[in-house]
């Protein structure tokens, strides 16, 4: 049998390092409102799209693609069509649950100021891909992967992320020029913070909390069944 070179050390991290992983891991927040206008310089966005680059990715397709949006009257067109969107999303919910929806900051489009729109190719790595054949959302979990590797190194780098989904895929395809066959699967702002949130803001301003680990480890009963 033959050894293979490629093989590398896989020690424990020091205690350090483990504590960084950790560390960005738990601090690691959606930031919709505390960005800071200082330009993310290319050489450290290209860190980040390289922390995402290297996901896991089915068959290793590699199936994502980083549109990068820097300016000005593409984030205000993207923005509009955020608001429109998120005005059909308040309509969804009612009474207080509707006031404390429109109290929410759900986007940093024009405050951050680098956007990015990650894609899923669909036909990257051809018509059959390992580990896809029986699933084919592979692809798009694959792209999602990317996008927390993107989180967290942003989060090591003093940058702060947040996720933005309330869309129309068609406005976005329409801004962007993302062609039907190509699947959306997130919108991010990114800029420099200063402030995090110490949990969820959504669970600061009252709308979800965290659940506790226990009550997410199956337990043999399904939510809901007696
Ligand atoms: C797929 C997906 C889509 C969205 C989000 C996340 C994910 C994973 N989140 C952020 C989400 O609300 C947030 O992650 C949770 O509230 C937990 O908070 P922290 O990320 O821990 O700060 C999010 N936040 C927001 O303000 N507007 C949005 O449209 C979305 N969309």
């Amino acid at each position: 049998m033959t050894t293979s070179t490629a093989l590398a050390q896989a020690a424990p991290f020091s205690t350090d390092e483990r504590d960084a992983v950790y560390k960005a891991i738990h601090t690691r927040r959606d930031v919709r409102d505390q960005f800071l206008p200082d330009p993310v310089p290319n050489e450290v966005l290209r860190k980040l799209l390289e922390a995402a680059h290297h996901a896991p990715s089915v068959g290793l397709s590699q199936p994502w693609n980083f549109i990068v949006i820097r300016a000005q009257q593409d984030r205000d067109r993207v923005w509009r069509a955020f608001q429109a969107a998120n005005a059909e999303a308040a309509e969804m919910f009612e009474g207080t649950r509707r006031d404390t929806y429109r109290a929410l900051k759900l986007e940093g489009i024009r405050k951050a100021p680098v956007n990015i729109c990650v894609t899923c190719d669909r036909s990257r790595g051809g018509k059959v891909v390992l580990g896809r054949t029986h699933n084919p959302n592979m692809d798009v979990y694959s792209t999602v992967c990317a996008i927390q590797n993107l989180w967290l190194a942003a989060r090591a780098e003093g940058i702060g992320m947040g996720w933005v989904s309330i869309f129309h895929d068609a406005d976005l395809r329409e801004i962007l020029g993302i062609p039907e066959r190509i699947e959306i699967v997130g919108y991010l702002c990114l800029g420099y913070v200063d402030e995090l949130y110490d949990r969820p803001e959504l669970e600061v301003k009252g709308w979800s909390r965290r659940l506790p680990l226990e009550d997410v480890i199956f337990d043999g009963k399904w939510q809901g069944e007696a």
